[in-house]
């Protein structure tokens, strides 16, 4: 049960390849780092993982989740979680509500949904706070209430982009760990970017330099 890339890449329509084919494995509740240069096409990378590469971008290689060929489903059938730079929450909607719109069909019946974002809001140290407004919470509450946003949709995948530079240093240690602790707990592989080492050392993974020459890869793909 893993997440796999093998020789992907992505093409500017005819143009060369942004970065060289790369190979990865990425375990269960393992978390891959990617860093590289500005513009080398990290962000690229996960749109295309996640099913959003818009035109003129191609992609080329093999990309499997749990031994499913992703390239053959939509975005929506992918089951990938996304987690960005200044997770936004919806402003009109309160914090509990927020969660509830990432909480995943499966879960069925008022009661039970109310019971599922009381239980994330906890493990987030946002007890109390369902009913707040998301303009009233910190860049930290925030980000941790983004977070189980996504994971309440039960992802089998988490795609991350840069998803701490917007934390001042205090909170960044907190919500890394929080983050990555998440992860890990719920078994599931994660790619991260990000330009901050920190982040990659804290990951606990892989560490894959896109953009230089040849081949690149790690894992049991590569
Ligand atoms: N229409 C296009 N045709 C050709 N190249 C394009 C087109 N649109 C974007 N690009 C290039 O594709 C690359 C996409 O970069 P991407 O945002 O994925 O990089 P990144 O590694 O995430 O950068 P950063 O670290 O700055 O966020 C850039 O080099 C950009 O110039």
């Amino acid at each position: 049960m893993s997440l796999d890339l093998v020789d992907v890449t992505v093409r500017p329509g005819a143009a060369p390849p942004l970065f060289p084919p790369l190979c990865l494995r990425i375990g269960r509740g393992e978390v891959t780092t990617v860093m590289g240069p500005s513009g080398i096409g990290k962000s690229t990378l996960l749109d295309a993982v996640a099913g959003h590469l818009a035109p003129p971008f191609r992609l080329d290689g093999t990309l499997t989740l749990n031994g499913t060929d992703l390239r053959r489903l939509k975005p929506e059938a992918r089951r990938i979680g996304l987690m960005f730079q200044d997770a936004v929450l919806f402003p009109h909607l309160s914090v509990g509500d927020n969660l509830a719109f990432g909480l995943a069909r499966s879960v069925r019946g008022r009661g039970a949904r109310r019971d599922a974002v009381e239980a994330v809001l906890e493990q987030a140290g946002l007890a109390g706070f369902r009913d707040r407004d998301p303009a009233s919470l910190s860049g930290g509450q925030r980000s941790r209430a983004a977070l189980m946003r996504t994971l309440l949709a039960d992802p089998a995948a988490l795609l991350l982009d840069e998803p701490f530079s917007g934390l001042d240093a205090g909170r960044r240690d907190d919500i890394r760990r929080f983050t990555f602790d998440h992860i890990r707990r719920r078994n599931i592989p994660a790619l991260l970017v990000t330009h901050d080492p920190q982040d990659a050392e804290a990951a606990g993974g892989a560490v894959i330099a896109l953009g230089g020459a040849g081949r690149t890869g790690v894992g049991g793909a590569a």
